[in-house]
């Protein structure tokens, strides 16, 4: 790879995504270029084949839990990304807001009636009725009244009403990720819309924009409204005022030897010789033997043995048969590269190699503390 081409960095994209968020703030463009691409695998390809140095992919929230499209990529089941490694994380503080046209706000802007951007070319088509100018109604849902039902008898509260009247709204775009972050609000002011699960929030945004008819709206951020040119018809609707997503950084291991972290990598704070390894954590996947009774408990009391923290455990379905999985384990601890065979994490990744059916070290990444995001709308726009 060319000297220049050296500061690639791609994220799931478009523009002004979470993930461009997180991206920014752990590669500030200069020296940095940029790449948005469509997926989660669109990233994790671009490192692979080495279009790009470093990818950025959301791995988990704070209220939904795992980005089970990024597990899978991990879990690899077809050897499409046996060089990915995960080599730093970045948290993003999320706030999402509902983004879409308030037809009454524009209307009392340009009484004219005129739409300031033509409607989407409808061709012999009819226009749909719902693409008139209809007149605005509150919506019975915007009272904001929360019914109790069986299946769920003590029904949370939104954390905030809507700003604009919703009853326009036939349907919802957003990344799937965000409507498990955004209960409340969604089952009290817009329940019963249909969802459509999009590749990312700004993507939604992105969709929206383009449907001038107030039918549709898209749960993602406020940077995304003002990018996309959105109105903001509610704003902070997750469900937990500490809404977090945690981001990987990815890199490529070189041939045979192990990803070892860039220059700037091993010599910031935790990181280099005499580093503190309770700075770092380590991603590992592993499957045991389902038939074996305690398979699953002898895997993990090798990090027991050496005094290795566990920081997070997920599943995902190995393909090899139904209810067999794979499991991936986040240690506390650095596994050290070059061959080296010393350090609790290497000795108990052997060790795990003994009481598991099969296991791949998947990275390491320093332990980070959340950051206040502080992307402006020109770096969100370019
Ligand atoms: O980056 C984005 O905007 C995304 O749509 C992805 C994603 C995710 O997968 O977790 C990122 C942050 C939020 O948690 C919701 C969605």
């Amino acid at each position: 790879m060319a000297e220049d081409e050296k500061n690639f960095v791609a994220f799931l994209g478009p523009k002004a995504s979470y993930t461009h968020q997180a991206t920014l703030s752990a590669f500030p463009s200069p020296p940095y270029t940029l790449t948005p691409l469509l997926t989660i695998e669109d990233v994790f390809a671009a490192v692979q084949f080495g279009t790009v140095t470093r990818g950025v992919v959301p791995f988990e929230n704070s209220t939904n839990g795992s980005v089970v499209f990024t597990l899978d990529l991990f879990a690899d089941l077809n050897n499409k990304y046996p060089d990915i490694l995960v080599c730093d994380e970045v948290y993003v503080p999320v706030s999402h807001c509902l983004l879409g046209h308030d037809l009454k706000k524009r209307s009392s802007q340009n009484p004219s009636g005129h739409a300031s951007n033509s409607l989407p070319e409808t061709g012999s088509m009819q226009i749909p009725s719902r693409t008139l100018p209809q007149p605005i109604i509150e919506s019975p849902l915007s009272s904001g009244t929360i019914t109790p039902t069986h299946s769920d008898p003590h029904p949370r509260k939104p954390r905030a009403p809507p700003l604009a009247d919703l009853s326009l709204i036939t349907k919802l775009y957003s990344h799937p990720q965000a409507w498990g972050q955004c209960h409340p609000f969604l089952n009290t002011y817009l329940k019963g819309v249909e969802r459509q699960d999009v590749s990312s929030t700004s993507r939604a945004a992105e969709i929206v924009a383009h449907d001038e008819s107030g039918n549709s709206a898209a749960v993602s951020s406020g940077l995304a409204a003002e990018v996309w040119g959105l109105d903001v018809l509610a704003r902070g609707i997750e469900e937990r005022g500490d809404n977090c997503t945690r981001f990987f950084v990815l890199g490529k291991r070189k041939g045979e030897e192990e990803y070892v972290g860039t220059e700037a990598e091993r010599t910031a704070e935790g990181g280099g010789e005499g580093m503190d390894n309770t700075a770092w954590k380590t991603l590992v996947s592993f499957t045991v033997d389902h038939e074996n009774p305690g398979s699953l408990a002898h895997s993990l009391a090798v990090f027991e043995k050496y005094g290795l923290n566990l920081t997070s455990i997920n599943t995902r379905p190995s393909s090899v048969r139904n209810w067999n999985y794979i499991f991936f384990v986040e240690i506390q601890g650095r596994r050290c590269g070059g061959g080296g065979r010393e350090g609790p994490v290497n000795q108990a990744l052997e060790e795990l190699g003994k009481a598991c059916r099969g296991w791949r070290w998947l990275g390491c990444e320093r332990r980070q503390v959340v950051v206040r995001c502080r992307m402006t709308v020109e770096q969100g726009s370019s």
